[in-house]
Order: structure tokens, then C-alpha cells, then sequence
């Protein structure tokens, strides 16, 4: 499968950067592929070292003004024009999307296929490892958005949180088995 990974690109502690590690080996040995934002710092870095060791292979998108942090030597390494367009390409070129913790460009990211899946213009699942319970406060925002009749479609069927890595992945296989997959993404024949 080529999974897209929203995550950090700071620099972080053990706490995150061992769960981060254990999903990136996961992806590694299923042979999956990492579709990242392509830079080579903080824990953007540490996942994508980490898939590389194990045996996955990458597909960066960078963008134009970050592109001095790109991971030299990708074979497989677009250079988008703006963060829109860097947006729409990362979802063009994965199957499904999971979120690792982050900052600002990572919720942008994220709320961004958030609001695409609302619209039913992707299918493609997105998963949110939420380690440490980093995302604890953003679930409880969204359930009270649900709550309060704030979403036009239920909460569970725009994202789902995973406690581990293991989960997430299980999750994102089960639903492209199903069908969840959108935008003429390919079938899943890989074993995970
Ligand atoms: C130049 C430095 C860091 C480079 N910063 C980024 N490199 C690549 N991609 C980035 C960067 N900042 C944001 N992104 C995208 O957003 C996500 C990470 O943002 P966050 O705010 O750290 O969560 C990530 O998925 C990228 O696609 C050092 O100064």
C-alpha cells in the first residue's frame, strides 16, 4: 500500500519518536510505501529513515520553498509550487492517509482531507495515531462538533484514532479491502 503520513518535521523526544520508529518498521517490512512531505528533519526524518531500513520505499513530495530539506537521494521525489498544491499531491499519490503527532502543518494537513472526506470528494481513510494521547483534545473537539450538529456526516466514518501503530495499519487495510478506497487508488493485494 503507499500510505501518507502527516507527522513533524521538529525535532522530539523518545515519547513520540519510538511509536514513530515501531509504525515506520511496520510500513518497512509490509513493503509498504512512505508518501511524506519529503524533508529530512525532526520526526519526518526519523519515519522515513525508519521505512527505509526496513525495506519500504519512499515517495517524497517537497515544496518549493522547503526544498532545501529534502531527503537527498529519493529516487521517487516531487518538488510541489505551494502548500495547496503539495496538499493534492500527497492524497493523489497514496492510498490511504495516517496522522502522527505534529504541529500546525500537520493539522493543516489533516484538516484539510478532513473536510474533503465530508464533502465525499475522497474516500481515501485517514487514521490518527493518536500516541501519548497527544490528539485527545482534538478528539474532543470533533466529538462535540458531532455533538452539536456542527458535522454533516458522522465522525466515525471521517477519521478514525488508533492507539498504535499496529491498529492504525489493520484499520487502513481493512477499509481499502472493503472499498474505502477512492480517486482510482489501486486494489490492495499486499500482505500486511
Ligand atoms: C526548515 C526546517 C524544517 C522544515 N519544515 C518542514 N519541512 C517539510 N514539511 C513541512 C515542514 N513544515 C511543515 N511541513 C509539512 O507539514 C507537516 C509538518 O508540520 P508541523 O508543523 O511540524 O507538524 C508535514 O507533514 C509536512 O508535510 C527546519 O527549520
Amino acid at each position: 500500500m503507499k500510505i501518507c503520513v502527516f507527522l513533524s518535521a521538529a525535532d522530539l523526544d523518545e515519547r513520540y519518536t519510538a511509536p514513530a520508529r515501531e509504525f515506520a518498521e511496520l510500513l518497512g517490512r509490509g513493503g509498504h510505501t512512505l508518501v511524506w512531505g519529503g524533508s529530512d528533519v525532526g520526526l519526518m526524518k526519523v519515519v522515513a529513515d525508519g521505512v527505509e531500513r526496513a525495506g519500504g520505499t519512499l515517495c517524497g513530495v517537497s515544496v518549493g520553498f522547503l526544498a532545501h530539506v529534502a531527503r537527498p537521494g529519493v529516487a521517487d521525489m516531487v518538488t510541489a509550487g505551494d502548500l495547496g498544491a503539495r496538499k493534492a499531491l500527497l492524497l493523489e499519490k497514496a492510498d490511504a492517509v495516517v496522522v502522527l503527532v505534529g504541529g500546525t502543518g500537520t493539522l493543516d494537513e489533516m484538516t484539510d482531507l478532513l473536510e474533503l472526506r465530508r464533502h465525499g470528494l475522497t474516500r481515501k481513510p485517514l487514521v490518527v495515531l493518536n500516541t501519548a494521547g497527544y490528539y485527545d483534545g482534538l478528539r474532543s473537539q470533533l466529538e462535540r462538533m458531532e455533538a452539536e450538529g456542527f458535522l454533516s456526516v458522522p465522525l466515525a466514518e471521517l477519521v478514525h484514532f488508533a492507539r498504535t501503530g499496529r491498529e492504525a495499519l489493520d484499520h487502513v487495510t481493512r477499509r481499502l479491502r472493503a472499498g474505502g478506497r477512492g480517486d482510482g487508488a489501486p486494489t490492495v493485494t499486499e500482505a500486511v
